[in-house]
C-alpha cells in the first residue's frame, strides 16, 4: 500500500486529490497539509480519522508518506517540494508557479536524494494534447499568441499550462518578425510577453481552466482550444501520476512524460 500526504487538501483541488486517493485501493490517504484545518472539520473534508493533520511544514512527521501531491500556492511549493524530497516523499505536484530556476534546483536535489517526482502545469488530457499540437504547429506557423481563461479566484497569472506552451513553441518555432510601427494607447494592452509570445490572461466567474493558442499565417489562421470544464478531469492525470511516480528516478516535468 503507498501512503500518501495531500497539501493543500482543503482546496479546489487538494479535495478532489482526497476523493482520489479514498477511492483507490493501492494508496492511503495517511496525512494532510492544511494551514487552516482543524479535527473537528474532519467530516466535511472526508479525511478518515486515522489521517494525521499537519497545519505546518515543520510538523510533517518524516516516513508519514511515501508520495506527497501538492495542489497548495505559488508561495509555498517550492519549499513543500523541497522537503519532500528531502524526506524521501516523492512528489506529485500541480501546484503552478516554480520558476525555470527553482525547478532545476529541485530536479538537481531529487537526483542527489534519488527521489522521483512529476511537475505537472497540467493533469488534463485535453491541455496535454494542446500544448504538442501548438509545439507541432509552430513549425510552420511561428506568429502566435495565446489567450487563457481562469476562474476569477486564480492566485497566479499566467497560468501554468500558458507559460508551459510559449516554452514549447519558442523552442521549435522559426524566427519571425514583429511589426516595428506598433503603437500601444493601453499599458500591457498586448499582454505579457514569453520570448516574443504575447500571454493573455482573462480571469471570470464561471470559467474553470481554458487555454486557446492563435496562429496566424499569410490569408490562414489555425486556432487550438482546450475547455476543462470540471476539476475532476484532472484526476486521471493524477492517478497516472500515482501509478508511476514511485517507478521515477528523477524528477520529471510534464504529465507527457510519464503517460
Ligand atoms: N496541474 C494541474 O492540473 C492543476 C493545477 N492547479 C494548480 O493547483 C494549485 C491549487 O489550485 P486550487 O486548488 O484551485 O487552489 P485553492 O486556492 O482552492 O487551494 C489552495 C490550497 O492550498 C492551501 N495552502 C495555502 N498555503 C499553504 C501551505 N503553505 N501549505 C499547504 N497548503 C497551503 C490553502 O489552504 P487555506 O485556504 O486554508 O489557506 C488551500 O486549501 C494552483 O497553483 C493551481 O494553479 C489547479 C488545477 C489543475
Ligand atoms: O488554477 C487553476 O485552476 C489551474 N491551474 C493550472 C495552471 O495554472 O495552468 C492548470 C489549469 O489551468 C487549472
Amino acid at each position: 500500500m503507498k501512503k500518501v500526504l495531500i497539501a493543500g487538501a482543503t482546496g479546489a483541488m487538494g479535495q478532489k486529490a482526497v476523493a482520489l486517493v479514498n477511492s483507490l485501493p493501492d494508496v492511503e490517504l495517511t496525512a494532510v497539509l492544511a494551514p487552516h484545518l482543524t479535527a473537528d472539520q474532519r467530516e466535511q473534508f472526508h479525511l478518515a480519522p486515522s489521517v494525521q493533520i499537519f497545519q505546518e511544514l515543520n510538523q510533517v512527521t518524516p516516513g508519514i508518506a511515501d508520495i506527497w501531491v501538492d495542489f497548495t500556492i505559488p508561495a509555498a511549493v517550492y519549499t513543500n517540494v523541497n522537503f519532500a524530497i528531502e524526506h524521501h516523499m516523492a512528489p506529485v505536484v500541480g501546484t503552478t508557479g516554480l520558476n525555470d530556476g527553482q525547478e532545476a534546483e529541485l530536479i538537481e536535489e531529487s537526483k542527489q536524494y534519488q527521489c522521483g517526482g512529476l511537475i505537472a502545469p497540467n493533469f488534463g488530457m485535453s491541455a496535454v494534447l494542446l500544448m504538442k499540437f501548438a509545439k507541432e504547429a509552430a513549425k510552420y506557423f511561428p506568429d502566435v499568441e495565446i489567450i487563457e481563461m481562469h476562474h476569477a479566484d486564480k492566485k497566479d497569472a499566467p497560468s501554468g499550462t500558458a507559460l508551459s506552451t510559449a516554452k514549447l513553441i519558442d523552442q521549435v518555432r522559426p524566427n519571425h518578425e514583429t511589426n516595428p510601427a506598433e503603437v500601444t494607447t493601453l499599458d500591457q494592452v498586448r499582454g505579457g510577453d514569453y520570448h516574443g509570445i504575447k500571454i493573455h490572461s482573462v480571469r471570470l466567474p464561471g470559467y474553470i481552466a481554458h487555454e486557446q493558442v492563435l496562429f496566424g499565417g499569410a490569408g490562414e489562421a489555425l486556432t487550438i482550444r482546450q475547455d476543462s470544464f470540471d476539476r475532476q478531469s484532472f484526476m486521471s492525470g493524477v492517478k497516472v501520476a500515482l501509478d508511476k511516480v514511485l517507478d521515477l528516478k528523477e524528477l520529471v516535468i510534464g504529465l507527457e512524460n510519464i503517460l
